[in-house]
């Protein structure tokens, strides 16, 4: 059993909390807050008990570059406001600036962090790095569900300098996840989209003899349509995965898994909304035109594969949901999935952006704040960041 929250005493103690703030955001104004509202059974709990709270999180992927676009302050102020109290900021995560910040921290104060990102240590998880996180406080708490599978500074280097225990957040999604996949109902069915392709395309492998029907759509289904031989215009294409895809197609055959690609796509001579759009067959994406969302077709084929399933779980919006003109192919599963009888899963910070916008997440059994977290869950992966947590 890993530790929680509750078991450790954080009384007027500086508490480094991690949190996985990465949410979208459009023009700097944060589109989805789903994951700073599922923060805040913890940090209630602990600005109850009085804690000096210290948040730091990753948001996007700037790669140890300080680009002002991919700063945390925007969700710093969202918090605030859906907390009722005022939360600092501070320009850095390590430092002058992060050690000021929490010098500074009175009893029930909390001060958010500059995006761990900007540091190329904290994914290459450099000891020292996790060191200055770990310093700041004097105890730790894990409630980043979704960053768990990765093996950060912040999420598992850490802990060999500041123990940390469950979050909530941690706790709730461990149970939720756990208990549905541990003795799967079946038929279950998993859906995975999405763009983060050469991350994803590795857990279909362990996947395969879990579920009875495997999805593919979004950016995931162009690399399966150009292991098919099809051309691929200009469409997201993950070329050193080409072959991986080709032998997944020939294991979930000789599996008998029921592995559902796109028949058909909404293509555009562009990546925008106002670019010219049509429909065309899995087999008829011209020289030029990019594969946007799943055609109608397919939507069609998706929704009767998942009305009788008994478990769903879906990563990956099935196209660029983010613009009207291709969202329809993520509206309508789901809305399929919304329709299901069975227990159904959505997780991913885009996935659930999508899932609120199409106005059904209440339908949803369990929204969960990882994508490729739940994914490597559901694989039957340990992951990093909860194996690092105090027993
Ligand atoms: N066909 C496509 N081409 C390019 N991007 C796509 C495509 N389909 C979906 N996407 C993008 O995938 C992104 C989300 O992917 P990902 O981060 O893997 O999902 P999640 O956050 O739900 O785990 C969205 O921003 C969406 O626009
Ligand atoms: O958004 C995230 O994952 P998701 O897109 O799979 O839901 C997490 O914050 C992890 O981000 P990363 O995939 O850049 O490590
Ligand atoms: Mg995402």
């Amino acid at each position: 059993m890993k530790k929680t929250l509750e078991s450790i005493d954080v009384t007027g103690k500086r508490v480094f909390v991690r949190v996985d703030f990465n949410v979208p955001l459009k023009d700097g104004v944060i589109t989805d807050d789903t994951r700073i509202r599922a923060t805040l059974p913890t940090l209630r709990y602990l600005l109850d008990h009085k804690a000096k709270i210290i948040l730091a999180s990753h948001l996007g992927r700037p790669k140890g570059e300080r680009k002002p676009e991919f700063s945390l302050r925007p969700c710093a102020a969202r918090l605030s406001e859906l907390l009722g109290v005022p939360v600092a900021f501070a320009d850095d995560c390590v430092g002058d600036a992060a050690e000021r910040a929490v010098a500074a921290l009175k009893e029930g104060d909390i001060v958010l962090l500059e995006n761990l990102r900007y540091h190329k240590e904290e994914e290459k998880n450099v000891p020292e790095f996790a060191e200055a996180l770990a310093k700041l406080a004097e105890v730790g708490i894990n409630d980043a569900f979704g960053v768990s599978h990765r093996a950060h500074a912040s999420v598992e280097g850490i802990t060999k300098f500041l123990p940390m225990v469950a979050g909530y957040l941690l706790e709730k999604e461990i149970n939720y996840i756990g208990g549905a996949v541990s003795n799967p109902q079946h038929p279950f069915a998993a859906i995975i989209g999405g763009a983060k392709v050469s991350d994803k395309i590795e857990v279909i492998s362990n996947l395969l003899p879990k579920v009875d029907v495997l999805i593919i759509g979004g950016g995931m289904a162009n690399t399966f349509i150009a292991a098919k031989g099809y051309p691929t215009g200009t469409s997201l294409v993950e070329a050193d995965k080409i072959e991986l895809a080709a032998s997944l197609i020939k294991e979930a055959k000789a599996q008998g898994t029921n592995l559902l690609l796109p028949t058909d796509f909404v293509v555009a001579d562009a990546f925008s909304n106002d670019a010219q759009h049509k429909v065309v067959p899995a087999d008829g994406i011209e020289d030029g035109w990019m594969a946007l969302d799943i055609g109608p077709a397919s939507r069609k084929v998706f929704a009767d594969a998942l009305a009788p399933m008994k478990l769903i779980v879906w990563n990956g919006p099935m196209g660029v949901f983010e613009m009207d003109n291709f969202a329809e192919g993520t509206n309508a599963v789901a809305k399929a999935v919304a329709a299901s009888t069975g227990t159904t899963i959505v997780g991913g910070g885009d996935s659930v952006a999508a899932v609120e916008k199409t106005g059904v997440a209440d339908k949803i059994s369990h929204i969960s704040t990882g994508g490729g977290a739940s994914l490597e869950y559901l694989e039957g992966k340990a992951l990093p960041g909860i194996e690092a947590l105090a027993e």
